[in-house]
């Protein structure tokens, strides 16, 4: 269902978006209509696809042709961009032919953003008519067969803040978007991460393709060689600090999800290790190396979709 309609001349007010932090309660539906109009009058282009671009895979949204960018600071009500490595833009055109909104540049809980602010932007692109949506991140590898530069179609999350309290979702829930209670239960679409795996395949990427269950924490620090072992009985193949709340908002809100989380660094699980600890440069540097085959992977996988979006 498209929210186009539903937006009205009243959205055209400014987003104070102090008061709304002040709050911190969950962003009302009308302020998310100014957010989303804001960004409408800038651009005539109406995306079906949205993407997310993780720390230092921005370059993905260079892959959108006749683009127009959109500074996240000239839209009203949208927060700022604080991690080297998320350039801040709203990078909006045609990937594969397919009218495509790319977040170039994500939020993050520990970068002082609550819980339903950092997820705002699906709410927006939910708005705008986006129905499908891929997340990407760059993450530690929890299990000790996989390697840096290795992409992980994401099976499941274990939203880690959430089931502690820091969840998207808390507060007056507005049914426009979503169920008081929705079901986590297909985060992550199968139809596309079954395309996603032979996509790799057909590319020639299945040696450094993997499938598993990403875990996310709070940060901003790395985790300690305890917690790792944690995280990693648990169940969690790689551990980050984003993605999992703006999955869950996309799936309230009924949008189909694809993640793809990028292995930067392999965990450190033994005490005392002389293993090199984890550094952003790293997890940037790694990304970077890799970017463009996850560009490739997901241009292709697209391309294939086009039809149907
Ligand atoms: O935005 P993502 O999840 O890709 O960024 C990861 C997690 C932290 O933001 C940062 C740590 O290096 O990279
Ligand atoms: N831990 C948490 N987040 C991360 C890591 C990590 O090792 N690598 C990249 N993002």
């Amino acid at each position: 269902m498209s929210f186009l309609g539903l937006l009205g001349g009243s959205a055209k007010s400014s987003v104070d978006l102090a008061e709304l932090q002040r709050k911190n309660s969950q962003i009302q539906y009308d302020e998310i209509q100014k957010v989303t109009s804001s960004v409408l009058g800038k651009t005539e282009l109406r995306p079906k696809l949205g993407i997310i671009c993780g720390s230092g895979l921005g370059g993905l949204a260079n892959e959108v042709k006749d683009s127009q960018v959109i500074p996240y600071a000239e839209i009203d009500g949208f927060p700022k961009c604080t991690v080297p490595g998320h350039a801040g833009n709203l990078v909006l055109g045609y990937l594969s032919g397919v009218p495509t909104v790319c977040m170039q540049g994500r939020l993050h809980f520990y970068e002082g953003h609550p819980a339903w602010l950092v997820t705002m932007p699906i709410r927006m692109m939910k708005l705008i008519g986006v129905e499908t949506l891929i997340v990407t991140n760059a993450s530690g590898g929890l299990n000790q067969d996989y390697n840096s530069g290795d992409i992980m179609v994401i099976k499941d999350h274990i939203n880690l803040t959430g089931l502690t309290g820091q969840h998207p979702l808390v507060g007056p829930n507005d049914e426009k978007f979503g169920p008081r209670f929705p079901a986590m239960t297909t985060p992550y679409d199968p139809e596309l991460r079954q395309l996603a795996q032979e996509t790799a395949k057909e590319l020639g990427f299945s040696g450094f393709m993997r499938e598993g269950v990403y875990v996310k924490v709070s940060g901003p620090s790395y985790e300690t060689p305890s917690e790792s072992r944690l995280l990693r009985s648990i169940g969690a193949d790689t551990v980050g600090m984003s993605t999992a709340p703006e999955v869950v908002v996309a799936r309230h809100a009924g949008m189909k999800v694809l993640g793809f989380s990028m292995v930067t660094n392999v965990v450190i699980l033994e005490q005392d290790s002389d293993k090199t600890p984890p550094t952003h440069q790293e997890v940037m540097d790694t990304a970077n190396a890799r970017a463009k085959d996850l560009q490739l992977l997901v241009k292709t996988i697209v391309g294939k979709l086009a039809s149907t979006l």
